[in-house]
C-alpha cells in the first residue's frame, strides 16, 4: 500500500525518534481501551530502541509484548531473541510488561505451532504496533526466501498464525507469525540501518514476494520504515 520513508541523521537519532513514537501509540492504547500489544523483532538492530523503551514511565503492566520471529535456539543461546527481549526490553521499567515467548519444549518448532497459538489466544488483535526488522535477502520475521515454507507462510487464506521455518542459508530453524497475522497489526513499522538494507527495500518494491518476502508486506500495509546510516 505505502512505505512512509523517516529517514534519521544517527542511529541515536533514530532510536530516541522511534521510541518516542511508539510509546505514543502504546500510551495512547492504554488510555483508549486498557491494554496495548507490541510486537518486536529479534537480530542486532533493535538493541538500543530496547534500552531506550525499557526506561520509558508508561504503565508497563498493561502492555502485552510477543516476538515477530525466533530462532530454535536455548533461550540462554546468544542467538535466541527470546534472550535478547528479556535482557534489554523486558528490564527496568518495561519489566513489569507481559511476555509471551515463542519458545516451546519441542525438539522441533512445528511441533510447537499449537501451543503458540494457544499463547496468543487470549490476544486481540490487532496488534498495536508491530516491528518488523528485515535481513539483506529481503526476509522479515522468519519468512526467509530460502525456504520450502514461504509460500504457506506468505499465504493469506492461512487460518494459522504461526508457522515453523526452516532457512537454507540461514542458520536455525525458526518460529514465525505467518503474513495474515503480521498485517494485523495497526501500525507496522519497518527497522532499518544501514544503506545497504535501504536498497534491499526499495528493490523489493519491484520484486516477487516469494523472492523478496518483505514486498508482501508492503503491498498491502503502510509501513512506516524507520532508517538511519
Ligand atoms: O534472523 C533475524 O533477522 C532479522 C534481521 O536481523 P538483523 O540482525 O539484521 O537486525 C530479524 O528481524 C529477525 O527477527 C531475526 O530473527
Amino acid at each position: 500500500m505505502a512505505l512512509v520513508t523517516n529517514d534519521f541523521a544517527t542511529p541515536a537519532e533514530l532510536t530516541d525518534a522511534f521510541a518516542g513514537r511508539i510509546l505514543g501509540i502504546l500510551q495512547h492504547a492504554i488510555v483508549e481501551k486498557g491494554s496495548a500489544t507490541l510486537v518486536v523483532s529479534g537480530g542486532r538492530t533493535p538493541q538500543p530502541l530496547f534500552a531506550k523503551l525499557a526506561e520509558a514511565d508508561i504503565d508497563w503492566s498493561k502492555v502485552t509484548i510477543t516476538l515477530a520471529d525466533d530462532r530454535w535456539v536455548p533461550v540462554t543461546d546468544d542467538a535466541s531473541n527470546d534472550k535478547l527481549v528479556r535482557e534489554h526490553l523486558l528490564v527496568k521499567k518495561a519489566a513489569a510488561a507481559t511476555f509471551i515467548t515463542l519458545k516451546h519444549d519441542f525438539v522441533d518448532a512445528a511441533d510447537a505451532v499449537p501451543a503458540c497459538e494457544a499463547a496468543l489466544a487470549d490476544i486481540t488483535l490487532p496488534f498495536d504496533v508491530l516491528i518488523l526488522g528485515m535481513g539483506e535477502d529481503g526476509h522479515t520475521a522468519s519468512l526467509f526466501p530460502c525456504s520450502e515454507q514461504i509460500a504457506a507462510g506468505l499465504d493469506l487464506n492461512s487460518q494459522k498464525k504461526y508457522i515453523a521455518v526452516q532457512p537454507t542459508t540461514a542458520p536455525h530453524q525458526r518460529m514465525s507469525l505467518t503474513l495474515p497475522a503480521l498485517l494485523a497489526s495497526k501500525n507496522i513499522f519497518l527497522h532499518l540501518t544501514g544503506q545497504s538494507k535501504k536498497d534491499v527495500v526499495l528493490d523489493a518494491l519491484q520484486a516477487n514476494e516469494i523472492d523478496k518476502p518483505i514486498k508482501a508486506v508492503l503491498d498491502r500495509a503502510t509501513v512506516n520504515l524507520m532508517w538511519a546510516p
